[in-house]
């Protein structure tokens, strides 16, 4: 391998790295949420006139402020930092060193590429060291990360990225079971399949402990 060879793989690895984040502007914060609130409704209204609609019409007039209003506190609001769920670390007392699965949590999540729905479930599962946290902090990272454009795959990863440095440990997994409205209701029009993205660390890159997650999450209640 020469040095351009060598040059190009750290490129790719830093391209790696990174591409964990969700790629924002270096000024992504600069506006407070009412300024961003404003210059999307006056975009949407935009798109609204283009396509068309009849601005003056009773039901259609408050649409522009309600969508730029849900967008930023709403379904994007996880893409600021200060959304972020705290989730405090209790001393494991009890030494409890088995699986902990969290099964079922809601994602409701955007495509990044249509901005229209993803919608699923998250399970994840954590094996704690000398940490735990308190259980409804498991859905909350997951909603933060899926409240933002997303690829399913990306999700996946900042989730199971935010639970070990939540949980200090590395035995984490994270499944997802999605279905994607840009895949359902345009494009290839599909309703009947789904996507189903993975992520397992730590003691969970063993295939018995995989097994019994993956038991746990198909296991009837
Ligand atoms: N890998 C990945 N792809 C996604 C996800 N959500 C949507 N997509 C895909 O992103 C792709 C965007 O491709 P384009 O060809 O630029 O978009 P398009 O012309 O609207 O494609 P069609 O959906 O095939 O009509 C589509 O194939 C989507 O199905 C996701 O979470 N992960
Ligand atoms: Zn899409």
């Amino acid at each position: 391998m020469d040095n351009h060879d060598l040059e190009n793989e750290e490129a790719m690895d830093d391209h790696v790295m990174s591409s964990l984040e969700t790629p924002m502007r270096d000024d992504a914060f600069a506006l407070s949420d009412d300024e961003k609130i404003t210059i999307i409704e006056g975009h949407f209204r935009e798109i609204m006139h283009t396509l068309g609609l009849d601005l003056k019409d009773d039901s259609l007039k408050g649409t522009p402020h309600r969508v730029a209003k849900m967008y930023v506190k709403e379904i994007f609001s996880g893409l600021h930092p200060d959304n972020k769920p705290h989730a405090r670390r209790f001393e494991n007392k009890y030494k409890y060193n088995k699986m902990l699965v969290e099964r079922d949590i809601t994602v409701y999540s955007s495509c990044e590429h249509h901005f229209v729905p993803i919608i699923g479930k998250a399970h994840v599962a954590y094996i704690p060291n000398e940490h735990v946290i308190g259980l409804s902090k498991l859905n909350r990272i997951v909603q933060y990360y899926a409240r933002r454009p997303q690829v399913q795959e990306r999700m996946t990863m900042q989730i199971a990225s935010e639970l070990k440095q939540a949980l200090q440990t590395e035995n984490v997994a994270v499944l997802i079971e999605a279905d994607h409205l840009c895949v359902m209701s345009r494009g290839v029009n599909d309703v009947s399949s789904s996507t189903i993205t993975a992520e397992y660390s730590g003691l969970f890159e063993q295939e018995a402990y995989r097994t019994e997650f993956l038991g746990h999450i198909r296991t009837k209640r």
